[in-house]
């Protein structure tokens, strides 16, 4: 597997559930815009890796200034996070070998930690099939009767939250997406598309401040595990990157 990991950011959604008057990677995260908190994660942990920042065509946020990477290129975006995906993989299939390590970001995930970005890293390199960072739920579940009332309590043993970064190896993530477009599985992570060609992709548990901003709210908690991160680790570079 090549030490040099491919990046591929989801970052052309529209932020409908935000309800901001832009989309959310361009609103302000403790001082900087969502999108270069991400990237600044990312690049904390894999400085030499190449990015595919998948982007709205029509986007009229973006500044390349906020992109830390020497090595990266822009994709358009497609109609859902997995057309984004897809086209970032098809952009660079001149480049990246099937044996390839990428790893699939939100750039809505902007309070990733370098530690489990790296034990990510080394958990797609040790396993053929792929890994992703994901957190096992500790709330009760209900099952709606869908009239608003419970209609069952259902077991959360086993159960996990599916987070981001998900890594695969080049060759198995662009056949599988293929295969699942071919067989109208329905894919809302890279994970899904794997396991629908019947491999299983081991979990990594990650921390569960590794939120994704979707509601209001997200963002007001997003600034607190920020500040909260700063305040654990004095090497944090977050605690002077606000220029
Ligand atoms: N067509 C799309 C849709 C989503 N994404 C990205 O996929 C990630 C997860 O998507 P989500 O949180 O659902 O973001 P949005 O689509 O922006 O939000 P919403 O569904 O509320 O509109 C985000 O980083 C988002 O930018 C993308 O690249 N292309
Ligand atoms: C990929 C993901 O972040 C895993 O939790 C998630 O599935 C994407 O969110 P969406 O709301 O389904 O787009």
């Amino acid at each position: 597997m090549n030490e040099r990991p491919w990046l591929v950011v989801p970052a052309a959604g529209k932020g409908r559930r935000m309800g901001a008057e832009r989309p959310k990677q361009y609103l302000p995260l403790a001082g900087r815009p969502v999108l270069a908190r991400t990237l600044a994660r990312l690049h904390q942990a894999f400085p030499d890796a190449r990015l595919c920042l998948c982007l709205d065509a029509e986007d009229a946020h973006f500044a390349p200034d906020d992109v830390p990477f020497a090595d990266w290129r822009r994709v358009p975006g497609g109609a859902e996070r997995v057309d984004s995906v897809v086209n970032a993989l098809a952009a660079i299939a001149n480049d990246a070998a099937d044996g390839d390590a990428v790893l699939v970001h939100d750039v809505a995930r902007p309070c990733v930690t370098a530690d489990d970005l790296r034990r990510l890293r080394a958990a797609v390199a040790a396993d053929p099939v792929g890994a992703l960072l994901a957190t096992p739920v500790a709330d009760t579940m209900k099952r709606d009767d869908g009239a608003g009332r419970v209609k069952a309590t259902e077991p959360r043993e086993g159960l996990w939250h599916a987070l981001t970064p998900q890594g695969f190896r080049y060759g198995l993530l662009r056949h599988a997406l293929a295969e699942a477009a071919r067989r109208g599985v329905a894919v809302t992570d890279e994970a899904s598309a794997v396991e629908a060609l019947g491999h299983s992709p081991r979990l990594v548990s990650g921390r569960r401040d590794n939120l994704k901003i979707t509601h209001p709210e997200d963002l007001v908690l997003a600034e607190l595990i920020l500040a909260a991160q700063a305040a654990r680790d004095d090497h944090s570079p977050d605690r002077n990157d606000n220029a």
